[in-house]
């Protein structure tokens, strides 16, 4: 496999003169579960991306593709029926996938990777207000003094729009809207130098999208990364560098966001359907349903729902490094000829 640099993709936002180590190196990262009967669940497979400094990549594809998985293999958070294999490397040199609990523990998670969680509610103490968690976490990841704690907490829920009238309440007396910006402030608050922001919109009006979104687009100031899991086009559209598509467990495009928003579009033609589906573009659904993770097909597993599907895609398709396709989809309708 070749490597994963996008021969269109701008210097990241921040980056700098000269090169510097990316914040977050992927590489042939696949997660398997276990399952009874000796069944498999391929639910990642051969992820192979980088993250650099400044940037915000969003991971983007149909529910259950495999994007909070990656995330949490990430994160040592994968339940004991999960096998990874490959690499993701920290900027540091921590190799995540064989760090042990204790470092992740006590370094990783939320020190160096912060995570903006898909299910707050579940993330959040039960037992305990907003704002003793967000004081706890400012005390523990940064060191903040008692007599300035009380201040900084409410200057750490404000950074994700969590009103400071519902700063005592405990998060059953939350709304969902209300779980996700307390546990988006809890994220921020170790300035990590990577932040996993899985779903952190969901339950958000439009207006509060773009707010959050915007607070975790500043996140990559000063050299830190972004990596933003959405379902939301619209709003990987307006803070993304680049766009990372997965399909049935694999990268299968990662594109400049220009490009791929704008023009010429997107070259996978499941990556065009996505785009085609929403309300304000052709309104278009891709017709059919993913494959099952523990029945892929051999070779291209989008073929048969996809309109260019031929003999070649018996065969699946390597990833060069921006697409892993047979019928590269170009601006004008025609299709490069392929080695
Ligand atoms: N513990 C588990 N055991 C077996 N399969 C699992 C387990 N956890 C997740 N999966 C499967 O892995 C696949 C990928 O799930 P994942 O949650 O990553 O999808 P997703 O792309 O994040 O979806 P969504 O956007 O809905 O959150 C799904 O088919 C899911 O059923």
């Amino acid at each position: 496999m070749s490597t994963a640099s996008d021969s269109d993709t701008k210097p990241p936002v921040g980056s700098g003169p000269g090169p510097k180590p990316p914040v977050l190196s992927v590489r042939g990262l696949s997660v398997r579960f276990r399952m009874r009967g000796g069944r498999h669940i391929a639910a990642v497979s051969d992820a192979h991306f980088d993250l650099a400094a400044g940037e915000c990549l969003a991971l983007v594809g149909e529910s259950g593709c495999g994007k909070s998985v990656l995330a949490s293999a990430l994160l040592g958070l994968l339940p004991g029926n999960a096998r990874t294999s490959g690499s993701a490397l920290l900027g540091d040199g921590t190799e995540l996938l064989t760090a042990g609990e204790r470092t992740l523990a006590r370094t990783v998670r939320g020190r160096r990777i912060g995570l903006v969680p898909q299910s707050p509610a579940a993330h959040l103490t039960p037992v305990r207000t907003v704002r003793a968690q967000l004081e706890e976490t400012l005390r523990e990841l940064t060191g903040t003094r008692r007599s300035a704690v009380r201040p900084a907490a409410e200057r750490a829920a404000a950074r994700a729009s969590f009103p400071a009238g519902h700063l005592d309440r405990y998060p059953h007396e939350l709304s969902g809207g209300l779980a996700q910006r307390a546990a988006t402030a809890l994220a921020l608050i170790g300035d990590a130098p990577l932040l996993l922001a899985d779903e952190p919109t969901t339950g958000l009006d439009r207006d509060l999208v773009e707010r959050t979104v915007d607070e975790l687009r500043r996140h990559t100031d000063g050299d830190r990364a972004l990596l933003l899991i959405t379902h939301d086009l619209a709003a990987a559209e307006r803070i993304a560098d680049r766009v990372a598509v997965m399909y049935a467990g694999r990268i299968v495009e990662l594109a400049d966001a220009q490009r791929f928003f704008g023009q010429p579009g997107p070259r996978h033609p499941y990556a065009h359907g996505l785009l085609d589906a929403l309300p304000e573009r052709a309104f278009v659904p891709i017709p059919g349903m993913p494959p099952e993770l523990g029945a892929l097909p051999e070779g291209c597993a989008f073929a048969a729902r996809c309109g260019r599907a031929d003999d070649r895609c018996a065969v699946l398709p390597p990833f060069d490094g921006r697409l892993a396709c047979h019928h590269e989809v170009r601006a004008d309708g025609e299709e490069p000829v392929r080695a």
